[in-house]
C-alpha cells in the first residue's frame, strides 16, 4: 500500500466487518497497540518497528486506545501523520465497555489473534490492558509461544535524560514551552482546521488573519502570540505570527480562536484546509486601549516571529 491510502477503521468490530466482506485482505499482521496520543518520538519508535515488518510483507496495524478526553492531537491531525510515515491500516478504538471489561488473556485470544491476526506485537515496556490493566508487557512475551506470535517491548525514549511521554508533552503545552513540545514531539506543535469568517477588522486594519475554530477537545498552548508556519491546502508553507486567544481588545466573547498573520501573503482562503505548527511563544494575550496600540504591537510581533524563525533556520525557501 503506497502512502495515504493508509485504511482506518473505527472499533474492533468495524475492522473484523471489513475483513468478513473483503475489504481488507488480512493474512498476518504486525500490531502497536496504545494510546499514541501525539503520536511523539516515544511512539514513532513503535511504529517504526511497525513499518519494518511492513516491508516483510505483514499487514502494519496501528491500534489506537481512545479514553476520551482533551487530545495532542486530534483523530485526523494524528491520521494525516500516521497515513504520511506509510502504515497500512488505522483502528481508532474507543474505550468502550466491551474494551474495559474484557480479560486480559481474552483480548489476545479473540482481539490479537483471531481479529488482528497478529504475527507480531510491538507495545511499550510499560503497556498494560485487560480488565483491571491485568495485561502487561511481560504477560504479552509469556504467551508467545501458546499463541503464535512474536512480541517486541520497545524501552521508553529519553530526551535530556527523561522520559519522553504524553503526560510531560502536556505539561511543555500547557507552560507555553513550544520548543520543548518541540523537542519531544519531534516535530512542531501543529493546530489543523478549516479557515472561516471572523469580523473581518483584521483587513481593515492592515493585519488580515487566517481564523481557525479548533476542535473543543484539541488540546492549546496558552492564550497568547507565537512564531508559526502554516501549510496551505495546495502544501505551500507560509511564515507568519498566531494568536490564541479571545481578542479581549476588540471582543467581550469567550471563543477562543486561533488566528494566523501569515506574512508577505495577500490570497482569499476562506474554506480551505490548513495546519499552523508552532515554533515559539513570543508573549500573551493583551487587552489595549485603542486598536492602534494593538496594531502597533501586531507590527512587532510579525517583525519578532520573522527573527525567530530565520534564526531557527525554519523560513521556508521561496
Ligand atoms: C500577531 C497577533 C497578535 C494579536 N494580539 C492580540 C492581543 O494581544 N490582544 C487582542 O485583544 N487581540 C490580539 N490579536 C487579535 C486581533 O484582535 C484580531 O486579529 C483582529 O482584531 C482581527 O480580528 P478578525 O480576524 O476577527 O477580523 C492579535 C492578532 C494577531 C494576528
Ligand atoms: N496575509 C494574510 N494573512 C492571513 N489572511 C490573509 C492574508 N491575506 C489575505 N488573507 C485572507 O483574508 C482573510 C482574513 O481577513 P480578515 O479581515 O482578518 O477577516 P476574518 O475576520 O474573516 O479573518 C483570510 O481568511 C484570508 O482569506
Amino acid at each position: 500500500m503506497s502512502e495515504n491510502s493508509m485504511l482506518i477503521y473505527h472499533g474492533i468490530h468495524e475492522f473484523q466487518s471489513a475483513c468478513l466482506s473483503g475489504d481488507i485482505l488480512l493474512h498476518s499482521s504486525a500490531v502497536t497497540l496504545g494510546k499514541f496520543d501525539g503520536v511523539h518520538r516515544g511512539h514513532q519508535k513503535l511504529l517504526s518497528e511497525v513499518l519494518r515488518r511492513q516491508q516483510e510483507g505483514l499487514t502494519g496495524i496501528m491500534f489506537a486506545i481512545d479514553s476520551g478526553g482533551q487530545q495532542i492531537l486530534t483523530e485526523q491531525e494524528r491520521a494525516s501523520y500516521v497515513a504520511s510515515l506509510g502504515m497500512d491500516v488505522l483502528i481508532e478504538c474507543p474505550f468502550s465497555k466491551e474494551l474495559m471489561t474484557m480479560q486480559a488473556e481474552a483480548f489476545i485470544g479473540r482481539v490479537l489473534k483471531e481479529i488482528l491476526h497478529a504475527a507480531v506485537l510491538v507495545v511499550g515496556s510499560d503497556f498494560r490492558f485487560g480488565y483491571g490493566r491485568a495485561g502487561s508487557a511481560q504477560m504479552l512475551l509469556d504467551r508467545q509461544k501458546q499463541y503464535g506470535y512474536r512480541a517486541v517491548i520497545e524501552t521508553k525514549e529519553c530526551y535530556q535524560g527523561r522520559e519522553i511521554s504524553s503526560t510531560r508533552i502536556r505539561s511543555a503545552l500547557k507552560a507555553g514551552d513550544m520548543d520543548l513540545t518541540e523537542a519531544l514531539l519531534g516535530r512542531p506543535y501543529p493546530v489543523s482546521g478549516r479557515v472561516v469568517h471572523g469580523r473581518h477588522l483584521g483587513s481593515t486594519i492592515g493585519f488580515p488573519t487566517v481564523n481557525i475554530l479548533p476542535s473543543a477537545r484539541k488540546l492549546l498552548p496558552p492564550d497568547g502570540v507565537y512564531a508559526t508556519v502554516t501549510e496551505l491546502q495546495d502544501g505551500r508553507c507560509v511564515p507568519g505570527v498566531t494568536n490564541i486567544g479571545t481578542n479581549p481588545t476588540i471582543s467581550d466573547g469567550n471563543d477562543r480562536t486561533v488566528e494566523t498573520y501569515l506574512l508577505d501573503f495577500s490570497e482569499d482562503l476562506y474554506g480551505t484546509d490548513l495546519q499552523t505548527r508552532f515554533y515559539h511563544r513570543i508573549r500573551g494575550e493583551e487587552v489595549f486601549s485603542s486598536l492602534e496600540e494593538l496594531t502597533a504591537q501586531m507590527k512587532e510581533d510579525a517583525g519578532k516571529g520573522l527573527h525567530f524563525l530565520s534564526r531557527r533556520g525554519v523560513l521556508p525557501k521561496t
